[in-house]
């Protein structure tokens, strides 16, 4: 029987790229680890990792278990379960595993893996009465994880109360004032000051559901930047490096954001093998793993727009169909490539600048209605204010643009007015009326050179929508009427009442239903 000092904090589960990195964050800000991996190797390689970032006089602070069962015995009571493998089939494995283990009702489940929201709602009805099951979306990357990720945590309200000081003090830290990330990455010296980004997003799978969309406008955003990239370097005929170093620029204004940084590194370096620009050597078939693919699939259901979201996974989709490309990039003829003068050009990355940043807004705008609209399904109460705050920092999605939506979102709240739509928000309003004019001419640019910009496009599309207050629907309710007596609405008469036209009567009377 251990003396309960020797018991330890918390047990991780899945030592992969996010645990492994997750465990040391925890480690380090003086709680005492219990690690498991099915693969022991990365158990050592963590214990291994740990003992080096560990000054010599410190205790171990990370102890590796063979199994569940004993790491079940390792911990302290009520237990807390940190969850990081691969969403589906491995989380209920790992579940299940712990049922046999021993683990008793009152241990809580923290699923930190992109779950389907859906799956996490029917986790915690099946497993109540045999552990909490809760969760805890984390978005980062490896370095986020190691150093400060953005935490989403929902369910059990008391579960949560449990688990909040450890989850403030792993998370990421924003300076309160200035809404900046305090950025400092030094091992066994986490950052303590600032605000924690962290908040309780609401009831089961609302915080799974926050990290989708999260991961929704983090493919769109991806997108954005990868068709500026494909304008400058196709449309411009600009090197890698040269893109590079707009997007360097670019990352010093409004468009300053992890992925416009990362992307302006990507672009700037030379492949190990070759000497050519990596960029160049990558092969331009994208991954995925579903997130964002949920996204747009939620945004159908629910009757959300988010075009820009559902575009960025058309383009993954369309990026993996290579040898189509090959064969009718042979047979299907495009226009001439763009002939612009030396000022021309300067002109146009300007345009290109405002047309990122409108169609940035547009795309969070998509993202946060959509969050709205499930929450409202749902009957879960999100705090956008505090949703947008906790993305300041930690997370892919990082920008200091997510200062100006925490504030709209704020002022929105202050004014006790609810903001339906990002667009609306004055200070999102006035610079899309500034910008639009840019931002046609870079999509106008691109039609006509016959370069790809499905993401720019569509959030034009999107707020050329949102203006008009009158749309083309009345022909196709007229159309649906016509063929399947569908009915429709009148302008002129209330909301609700219901009419149709006797098309196939030559009287063509009206019918009020
Ligand atoms: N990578 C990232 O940037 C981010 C990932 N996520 C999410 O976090 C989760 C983990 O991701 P990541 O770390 O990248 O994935 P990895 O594949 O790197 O790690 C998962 C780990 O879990 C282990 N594992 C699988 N099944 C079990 C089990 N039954 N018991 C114990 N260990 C198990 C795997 O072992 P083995 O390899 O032997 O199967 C592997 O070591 C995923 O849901 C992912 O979507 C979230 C945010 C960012
Ligand atoms: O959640 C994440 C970041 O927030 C992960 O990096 C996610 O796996 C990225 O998604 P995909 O692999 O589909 O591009």
């Amino acid at each position: 029987m251990q003396n309960h000092s020797d018991l330890l904090d918390i047990g991780v589960i899945g030592l992969g790229v996010m645990g492994k990195n997750l465990a040391l964050n925890i480690a380090d800000n003086h709680y005492r680890v219990a690690a498991f991996d099915l693969d022991s190797a990365k158990i050592d390689a963590l214990l291994e990792q740990e003992q080096k970032e560990r000054p010599a006089d410190k205790p171990q602070r990370i102890e590796g278990c063979s199994n569940l069962s004993e790491m079940l015995s390792s911990l302290a009571k009520p237990r807390i379960l940190v969850l990081s493998v691969p969403a589906g089939a491995p989380v209920d494995g790992v579940c299940h595993a712990l049922l046999q283990a021993g683990i008793e009702a009152d241990d809580i489940v923290v699923d930190t893996g992109n779950s389907l929201w859906t799956d996490t709602v029917a986790r915690e009805a099946q497993y109540k009465d045999q552990f909490i099951f809760f969760s805890c979306a984390v978005s980062g990357g490896e370095m986020g994880a190691r150093f400060g990720p953005s935490l989403m945590p929902s369910g059990d309200i008391k579960a949560w109360d449990r688990i909040k000081p450890i989850w403030e003090a792993i998370a990421a830290k924003v300076d309160p004032q200035t809404g900046l990330p305090i950025e400092r990455q030094e091992l066994g010296n986490p950052v303590t000051e600032g605000e924690p980004c962290t908040t309780y997003i609401g009831p089961a799978g609302a915080g799974h559901y926050v990290k989708m969309v999260h991961n929704g406008i983090e493919y769109a955003d991806m997108q954005l930047i990868c068709e500026a990239y494909q304008l400058l370097s196709e449309g411009l005929g600009l090197s890698a490096a040269e893109v590079g170093e707009i997007f360097a620029r670019w990352d010093q204004g409004s468009l300053n954001s992890y992925l416009m940084e990362i992307s302006a590194d990507v672009l700037s370096q030379a492949d190990p093998l070759t000497g050519k620009p990596l960029v160049e050597m990558i092969l331009d078939k994208a991954g995925q793993k579903g997130t964002g693919l949920w996204t747009a699939v939620s945004s159908l259901q629910i009757g959300c727009p988010a075009p820009t979201i559902a575009e960025a996974v058309y383009a993954r989709a369309v990026s993996t169909q290579k040898q189509q490309r090959q064969q009718l990039s042979l047979l299907l003829a495009g226009p001439a490539p763009l002939s612009l003068s030396e000022d021309e050009r300067g002109v146009f990355i300007d345009q290109l600048e405002n047309a990122l940043y409108c169609a940035k807004i547009a795309c969070y705008a998509q993202g946060f209605q959509l969050m709205a609209m499930n929450a409202q399904e749902r009957g879960w109460q999100l705090d956008f204010a505090e949703i947008a705050k906790i993305w300041r920092a930690g997370c892919i999605i990082r920008a200091t643009f997510l200062q100006s939506i925490t504030q709209a979102y704020q002022q929105a709240q202050t004014a006790g007015q609810p903001l339906a739509n990002l667009l609306m928000a004055e200070t999102f309003s006035l610079a899309l009326s500034a910008k639009q004019q840019d931002w046609r001419q870079a999509v106008a640019k691109a039609i006509m050179s016959g370069v790809p910009v499905p993401c720019i496009g569509s959030a034009l599309a999107y707020y050329d929508s949102y203006r008009c207050e009158t749309l083309p629907a009345n022909l196709l309710q007229g159309q649906r009427d016509f063929f399947g007596a569908h009915t429709f609405e009148r302008i002129d008469k209330p909301a609700g009442e219901k009419y149709h036209l006797n098309w196939s009567h030559s009287e063509r009377t009206l019918e009020k239903l």
